[in-house]
């Protein structure tokens, strides 16, 4: 099977975890930020998660200097435009990308800058090649919880012209849905669409609040439903869109090998289950791999890919026509359901 001609979509893709190493070394060079080597290859092996990482705290480490070199319009603007091109390159048809844009502050830059490159670096890759995008702001769960409303507000400008769902990112602890209930509430007013990472740290009881509590219409790994009976009805009942990450839940250790992801039984079960990314850099990973991976491992066919294709189409965050366009690349194209 030619894995990369397949037509993919990634729903799961942070900008900073996906950026290119040589970018970093540019921007480094143009912004007078020291780096450890000015080698890419060294670079690269620094921002990948190591073997040896145990948990996503320490994967979460490795974002330090891609967020580093991200403080300035031109090269949040041409970061994405990049990871966009990359997608593209190796015929991903639909990308949402996501990033924290209070963590692009530090500069000088104000929210609207910040989140007007994102989508300007979009809109460029967008213009230039065969792909179509959506972007999500993802706020930090250890960050003060005070702008939160105004990056709401900042990303509610861009709503219809990029800018898509609201999400809750970073370290996992149980029970942390009940302190976003007002901000969640919030986005889902201003016409965010509202997706979760929960349950990708063992617990399965925060997929269940993410959904009943926030309004959560997809759950970044939601992994943990498993053993979870509560949250994982709740997920097929809802039809909620589970956005796998394989290289990164092996990395993080929510599964200890692909043989136990339970993308698997997810599929068999029906539930909306997606294949994607999460850091194309610190996972080292593309789609053409994520898919190639879980495709041999689980043995699955042509038909099973397009299946979980129609799944992303199904709950991604974009409109009929946009879906309507990426079901033509389906083999067996059926009645859009959506
Ligand atoms: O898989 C993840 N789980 C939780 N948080 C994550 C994951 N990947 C990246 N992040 C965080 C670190 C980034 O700096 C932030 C915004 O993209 O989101
Ligand atoms: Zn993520």
């Amino acid at each position: 099977m030619n894995y990369f001609d397949l037509p993919k979509i990634d729903l799961h893709c942070h900008i900073d975890g996906s950026i290119r190493p040589q970018t970093i070394i540019d921007l480094a060079q143009q912004q007078n930020i020291s780096l450890p080597t000015d080698n890419p290859q060294q670079i690269k092996s620094h921002l990948i998660a190591p073997e040896t990482c145990t948990n996503l705290d320490e994967y979460l480490q490795r974002f330090a200097l891609p967020v580093a070199v991200m403080q300035t319009a031109e090269a949040i603007e041409r970061i994405t435009f990049e990871v966009f091109e990359d997608a593209a390159q190796e015929n991903v048809k639909y990308l949402e990308v996501r990033f924290g844009p209070l963590l692009h502050l530090e500069q000088g830059l104000n929210l609207d800058q910040i989140i007007g490159s994102v989508v300007k670096g979009m809109k460029r890759a967008e213009q230039q090649y065969d792909i179509h995008g959506g972007i999500i702001l993802s706020l930090l769960r250890h960050m003060p919880k005070d702008r939160i409303n105004e990056v709401i507000d900042a990303g509610a400008q861009y709503l219809n012209k990029g800018v898509v769902a609201f999400d809750l990112a970073g370290s996992e602890l149980a029970g942390f849905c009940y302190e976003f209930i007002p901000y969640a509430q919030y986005a889902l007013e201003k016409g965010f669409k509202v997706t979760i990472h929960a349950g990708e740290q063992g617990v399965g009881q925060n997929v269940f609040d993410a959904i009943q509590l926030l309004g959560a219409e997809r759950v970044g790994h939601g992994i943990h439903i498993t053993g979870h009976a509560k949250a994982y009805q709740l997920v097929k009942q809802n039809h909620v869109g589970l956005e796998a990450c394989p290289s990164s839940n092996m990395q993080t250790k929510a599964v200890t090998d692909l043989a136990n992801h339970p993308l698997k039984h997810f599929y068999l079960d029906h539930l909306p289950v997606t294949i994607n990314t999460d850091n194309r850099t610190v996972s080292n990973t593309t789609m053409t791999e994520e898919v190639t991976k879980v495709m041999q491992q689980f043995e699955l066919s042509r038909e099973d890919y397009f299946k979980i294709y129609r799944n992303s189409v199904e709950s991604a965050f974009t409109s009929k026509e946009v879906k309507q366009h990426l079901l033509k690349f389906d083999e067996q194209p059926q009645q859009i359901a959506c």
